[in-house]
């Protein structure tokens, strides 16, 4: 792999934005609130060493974390992330957004995620594979289809997620495709994973624009992050008319009041592994993104972006979390005061853990559908799921992240309760 690395972003108070998300859910539960402090503790965390020879002979060691949030609801579920800045206070917080997201769109699973403190650019094509599967036999002892079924998140891909299908299965001495999902299609994957996540962007943005009365038709798109997810919910929403005047990966920012020509920067992007350099747009600075003049934001890239600073200047009306976590308690408040909807991440990008969802079943079945199904049963998990959202906001007068909140800390906190905690 082509040396190339992310800029590093500060992933420390990702825990604490979750534990404060789940303080301002609390006073809505009723009676399901004494359980709420299940939701401030993940069941399972288990921190693994991974010895990794280069290819230079030499040994390095590297930290992975798989943690289970919460398995109230079924197996966990969630990514496996691969960056520079992976810590166990982030795995904790995106296993814990699992949790809460597989119950808000009301997926049988409860909420995991995992991750290798690397920057996956830094490493040749052969450690990275040597570095996925020794980190698959580490976490093999608590993850399974029937326990814990990791997928991708940034910085992995379809290859990593087929080598830990792999590996898994030569530990078990039989192919077990449904230990994970975002395969490669031909090794038990499924139509439509790979832009399920962007696409759902897209369909809960749809829905909550028609209500706002906000049209998309000629809207001001800007996309921070340009991989997997932001970049098919930019391709989706200039499908629909929009104009993506502006986006940002960790390499530049870049701005055309025109609409920046997607097909050619993702052109430009598989040859370079970055959007830096692309002459179909001006180069600006990284700050200068949130004062774009934009209707539409679309972070999609890391947690903890939009801070309150950042919410003070931005010109949208519409936020659609495509990252996991990426506006701040405080950034919420101060968006929701200048009348700026924020789609919370749990709902917006929940397309991707719908279709991973489709294809566990289908490998359980052994028995496979076409894009077309998907899509269409996606659109409609994802269009109720915001619906129930946004009549849960109206009800409660509260943001979409409190009630999304509300929907599935009444679903999780139920199953709870339900099954009672004894014998420990
Ligand atoms: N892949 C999936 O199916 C899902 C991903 N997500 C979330 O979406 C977000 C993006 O994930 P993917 O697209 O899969 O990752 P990816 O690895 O495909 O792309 C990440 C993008 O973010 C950019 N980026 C990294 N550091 C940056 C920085 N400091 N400033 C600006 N841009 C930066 C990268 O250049 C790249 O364009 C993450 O928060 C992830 O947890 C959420 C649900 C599912
Ligand atoms: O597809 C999945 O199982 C999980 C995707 C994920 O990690 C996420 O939604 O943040």
């Amino acid at each position: 792999m082509e040396k190339l690395s992310y800029a590093s972003e500060s992933s420390a108070s990702a825990w604490t934005t979750y534990l404060r998300q789940i303080d301002r859910v609390a006073p809505y539960l009723g009676e399901l609130a004494r359980w709420t402090d299940t939701l401030r503790h993940p069941k399972r965390a288990l921190i693994v060493d991974i010895p990794l020879q280069m290819d230079d002979g030499t040994i390095r060691h590297f930290e992975g974390y798989r943690v289970q949030h919460n398995l109230s609801r079924g197996p966990g579920k969630g990514g496996i992330r691969y960056h520079p800045d992976v810590d166990l206070n982030e795995v904790m917080a995106l296993s814990a957004w699992m949790t809460i997201k597989c119950a808000a769109v009301n997926l049988p699973y409860g909420g995991a995620k995992g991750g290798i403190r690397v920057d996956p650019f830094s490493l040749s094509e052969g450690e990275l594979e040597r570095l996925t599967r020794r980190y698959t036999s580490e976490i093999g002892i608590i993850i399974g289809p029937q326990k814990d079924i990791p997928a991708p998140d940034v910085g992995t891909n379809g290859k990593v997620m087929a080598w830990i299908m792999d590996t898994y299965s030569m530990n078990q001495g039989t192919t077990v495709t449904g230990v994970v999902t975002g395969k490669p299609v031909h090794l038990g994957g499924s139509l439509g994973r790979e832009k399920a996540t962007g696409r759902g962007v897209f369909i809960t943005g749809r829905e909550v624009a028609q209500r706002a009365g906000i049209g998309i038709e000629g809207s001001r798109v800007a996309v921070q992050g340009f991989g997997n997810v932001g970049s098919e919910a930019a391709r989706l929403f200039a499908e629909a008319g929009a104009r993506v005047v502006a986006i940002q990966d960790h390499s530049a920012t870049l701005y055309n009041e025109a609409g920046i020509d997607l097909a050619a920067l993702g052109d430009w992007q598989t040859r370079h592994r970055k959007i830096a350099g692309f002459a179909g747009a001006q180069e600006i600075d990284s700050e200068a993104f949130w004062e774009v003049p934009m209707d539409i934001l679309i972070p999609a890239a890391l947690e903890g972006q939009i801070t309150l600073e950042r919410a003070q200047k931005l010109r949208c009306r519409l936020v659609l979390e495509g990252a996991n976590g990426p506006t701040y308690p405080e950034a919420d408040d101060r968006l929701a005061e200048r009348g700026v909807i924020v789609v919370p991440d749990v709902v917006c990008n929940a397309g991707g853990v719908t279709v991973s969802y489709f294809e566990w079943v289908q490998d359980m079945a052994s028995f496979f559908w076409s894009e077309e199904e998907i899509n269409l049963r996606m659109d409609r998990i994802m269009t109720e799921a915001m619906s129930s959202v946004w009549d849960k906001a109206s009800e409660k007068a509260c943001s979409l992240r409190t009630a999304a909140y509300i929907v599935a800390c009444e679903r999780i906190l139920m199953a709870r309760q339900d099954r009672g905690i004894y014998p420990g």
